[in-house]
C-alpha cells in the first residue's frame, strides 16, 4: 500500500472517530470522558498530519520529532478520559507530568541530534507506559461495562504498548517494517478507539435500562414491601394470565384485610407498624408460588392471586395457610405482636372473568368475614346478603 493511501485511510477514520466522540459528548447525561477522548484523537490526527506533510521531504528529521511531539499528548488526555468515565480518583496532574517529561526528553534529544535509538527511548517508554496503565484500569474496570468492551480496550492497549517499546528496535533491524509497523498501530488505536466509543454508548443505554427499570419500579411497586401496587392491578396486571389457566384449573384472588392493625401502629408507633406490614408481605410471598401475585393495594390490605389451582378445596387450603402465617406472632425489635385476617376469596371463572369483578367479589367475600367477626376466610356466595343475584 502506498504511503499516501495508508495515511489518507488513517486521517479519515481518526476524523470521523474525533467527530463520533464529539458527536456523543453532546448527549446530556453521557458518561464524562467523551470530550477529553476527542482532543486524544484531534493529537493523534495532528501527529499524522505532520508525519504526512513533513516525510515526503525526504527529511525524516523535523517529520519524526513532530510525530513524537504530538503523539505523546494524546496519552494524558486519552488517560484523563479513562479516569473520568470510570470516575476513578486518582491523581491525574502524574499523568500531564509524564507527558511534560516526555517532551522536554524530545526537544533535548532532537535539538541535540542524539542517536535515534536515544532520541526514541525516552518517549516510547512513557507512550508504553501510558498504554499499559490505560490496559490495568480497563482490565480492572471491565465489569462496570456491559458486553465486555473494556476487556478489548485492555488488550488494545496492551498490544499498543508492546508495540511502542518493540517498533524502535525492529524498525533499527529491519526499516522496511516502519510502513508495517505504522499499519499495525493505526489498527490498534482504532479498535482502542472504537471499543471507548462503544463504551460510552453501552453505558449510556445502560443508565436508560436502569432509569427506565427504577421509574417502572417506582410506578407499580409498592415502596413499603416491595411488592406490586394497586396501580399495577388496574393497569400492568395481565388479564391473560386469568384466561391462560389449563381447562379445569382455576384462579383464586383472595383480598386481605389485617384485623387489629391499627392498634399495632397507635401503641408501638407507624415505625414498627412498618415492619409489621413489611413482614406480612414477606409472608405471603414466600408461601405462595413464583407464579402467583401478591399485591399490597391499600393500608393494610393485600391481594394475593393464586394461579392454577385445581379445585376450589385448593382455594381453602391456600387461605388457611395465609392466615396461618398471619396469625403467627411478628417479632419487632424485641417485641412481639399478634394480628389477625380476614381473607374474602373468589375464583374465576366462577365468580366473573374480569379482575376487576373477580377482585370487587373477593372484596365483598372479605367484609363479610369482618362482619361475622373477622379472623376468617369465605368464598365469594351469590346468596349471601348483599351479593349480586347469580
Ligand atoms: N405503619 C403503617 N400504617 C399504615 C400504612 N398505611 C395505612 N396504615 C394504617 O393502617 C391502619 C388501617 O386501618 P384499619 O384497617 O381500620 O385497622 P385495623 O385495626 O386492621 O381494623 P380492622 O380491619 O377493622 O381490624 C390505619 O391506622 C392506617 O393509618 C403504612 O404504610 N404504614
Amino acid at each position: 500500500m502506498s504511503f499516501e493511501i495508508v495515511h489518507t485511510f488513517g486521517f479519515t477514520v481518526y476524523f470521523v472517530f474525533l467527530l463520533f466522540f464529539v458527536w456523543v459528548s453532546r448527549f446530556e447525561k453521557t458518561s464524562p470522558g467523551a470530550g477529553w477522548w476527542a482532543l486524544a484523537i484531534c493529537f493523534a490526527l495532528l501527529a499524522r498530519l505532520l508525519l504526512f506533510l513533513i516525510l515526503p521531504s525526504n527529511n525524516t528529521h523535523p517529520a519524526t520529532f513532530a510525530y513524537a511531539f504530538f503523539i505523546v499528548l494524546e496519552k494524558p488526555f486519552l488517560l484523563t478520559g479513562l479516569a473520568r468515565f470510570l470516575r476513578l480518583q486518582i491523581r491525574e496532574r502524574w499523568f500531564w507530568l509524564a507527558a511534560a517529561v516526555a517532551e522536554l526528553w524530545i526537544i533535548l534529544a532532537w535539538s541535540t541530534d542524539a542517536p535515534p535509538l536515544l532520541r526514541s527511548i525516552g518517549y516510547t517508554i512513557v507512550n508504553a507506559g501510558f498504554q499499559f496503565y490505560i490496559a490495568w484500569l480497563a482490565w480492572r474496570h471491565r465489569r462496570e461495562v456491559p458486553g465486555g468492551v473494556l476487556m478489548l480496550t485492555a488488550a488494545a492497549s496492551l498490544a499498543l504498548g508492546l508495540h511502542w517499546l518493540l517498533a524502535p528496535y525492529i524498525i533499527a533491524l529491519e526499516p522496511a517494517w516502519f510502513r508495517n509497523g505504522f499499519v499495525l498501530g493505526s489498527m490498534l488505536v482504532l479498535i482502542k478507539y472504537s471499543s471507548l466509543l462503544a463504551a460510552l454508548l453501552l453505558r449510556f443505554q445502560q443508565r436508560l435500562v436502569d432509569a427506565e427499570a427504577k421509574a417502572m419500579g417506582m410506578a407499580f411497586l409498592d415502596p413499603l414491601t416491595g411488592l406490586k401496587n394497586k396501580r399495577y392491578m388496574e393497569t400492568l396486571f395481565d388479564h391473560a394470565l386469568l384466561l391462560a389457566t389449563r381447562p379445569h384449573q382455576l384462579v383464586a384472588v383472595f383480598y386481605i384485610d389485617l384485623d387489629n392493625f391499627k392498634p399495632i401502629n397507635d401503641n408501638a408507633g407507624h415505625a414498627v407498624g412498618d415492619e409489621v406490614l413489611k413482614t406480612v408481605a414477606t409472608r405471603l410471598q414466600s408461601h405462595t408460588r413464583s407464579t402467583d401475585i401478591c399485591a399490597r393495594v391499600g393500608g393494610d390490605e393485600f391481594i394475593v392471586i393464586g394461579t392454577q389451582l385445581e379445585d376450589a378445596e385448593q382455594a381453602y387450603d391456600i387461605a388457611r395457610k395465609l392466615l396461618g402465617q398471619l396469625t403467627t406472632q411478628i417479632p419487632v425489635s424485641g417485641a412481639s405482636y399478634a394480628l389477625g385476617a380476614s381473607i374474602g376469596i373468589s375464583l374465576y371463572p366462577k365468580h366473573g372473568t374480569s379482575l376487576t369483578e373477580l377482585i370487587e367479589r373477593a372484596d365483598r367475600a372479605m367484609y363479610q368475614v369482618k362482619r361475622n367477626g373477622k379472623g376468617g376466610y369465605v368464598i365469594y356466595d351469590t346468596r349471601a346478603p348483599g351479593a349480586d343475584a347469580a
